[in-house]
């Protein structure tokens, strides 16, 4: 398919980079669009596939370079597949620690049975700015949430997400099995077939 060298993450967000980098191994340089530019562009779509092809085209129109951009948050099926979208504005913008105590509290006596959730990660790749055809690939990663946080890796909703294939919290799994298993993970294989890289 295409022979990418350097790709531009249409990310402000070092937990993504971070872990992409580390998935997609030494071949493919991932340059943070930070280096352009610190302004984020707003996320209007209403879809994860929409906010991801936005971020993309926006990262390749300012680098010049082709562009990956990651449009990812939490599904809980308790709140009707929210806050989804809207996961990193959940608490009006107030970061990570406050997300995460909203979520709690909107779940506060939620029995077990009904604290189901998913991660979603949706991938866009554009080759240029205007692009006619993005690759998209998609993850999910099905858990519950906790009923309070608990470990110190990862960043966002880690702390709250517990997995069951390994019994602890996403925060608590090492960035090596994380990154084996995530939603971001499972968009990333697909990326990597499309691309050849696999
Ligand atoms: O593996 C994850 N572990 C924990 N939390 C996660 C994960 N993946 C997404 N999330 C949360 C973080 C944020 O609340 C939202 C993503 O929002 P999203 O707009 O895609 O990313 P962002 O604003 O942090 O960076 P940017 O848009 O510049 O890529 O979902
Ligand atoms: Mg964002």
């Amino acid at each position: 398919m295409m022979n990418i060298k350097q790709l531009v993450l249409a990310s402000h967000n070092a937990g993504k980079l971070k872990e992409l980098q580390a998935m997609l191994g030494d071949s493919v340089q991932l340059r943070s669009i930070g280096e352009w530019s610190k302004v984020e562009p707003e996320e209007t779509g209403l879809s994860f596939v929409e906010n991801a092809i936005l971020k993309a085209r926006n990262a390749a129109r300012i680098s010049g370079l082709p562009a990956l951009a990651d449009d990812s948050g939490l599904a809980v099926d308790f709140l009707g597949g929210a806050p989804g979208i809207y996961s990193a504005r959940y608490a009006d913008g107030q970061g990570d620690a406050a997300n995460n105590a909203k979520l709690l509290d909107a779940l506060k006596d939620v029995p077990q049975a009904e604290r189901g959730a998913q991660f979603v990660c949706v991938l866009a790749l554009v080759r240029h700015a205007d692009d006619p055809l993005p690759i998209l690939c998609e993850g999910l990663w099905h858990g519950r949430i906790l009923t309070a946080a608990s470990g110190e890796h990862g960043f966002g909703y880690d702390p709250l997400f517990w997995v069951p294939e390994r019994d602890v919290s996403s925060a608590e799994l090492s960035p090596t099995d994380k990154n084996q298993i995530s939603h971001r993970a499972r968009a990333m294989d697909l990326l990597r077939q499309r691309l050849g890289l696999k």
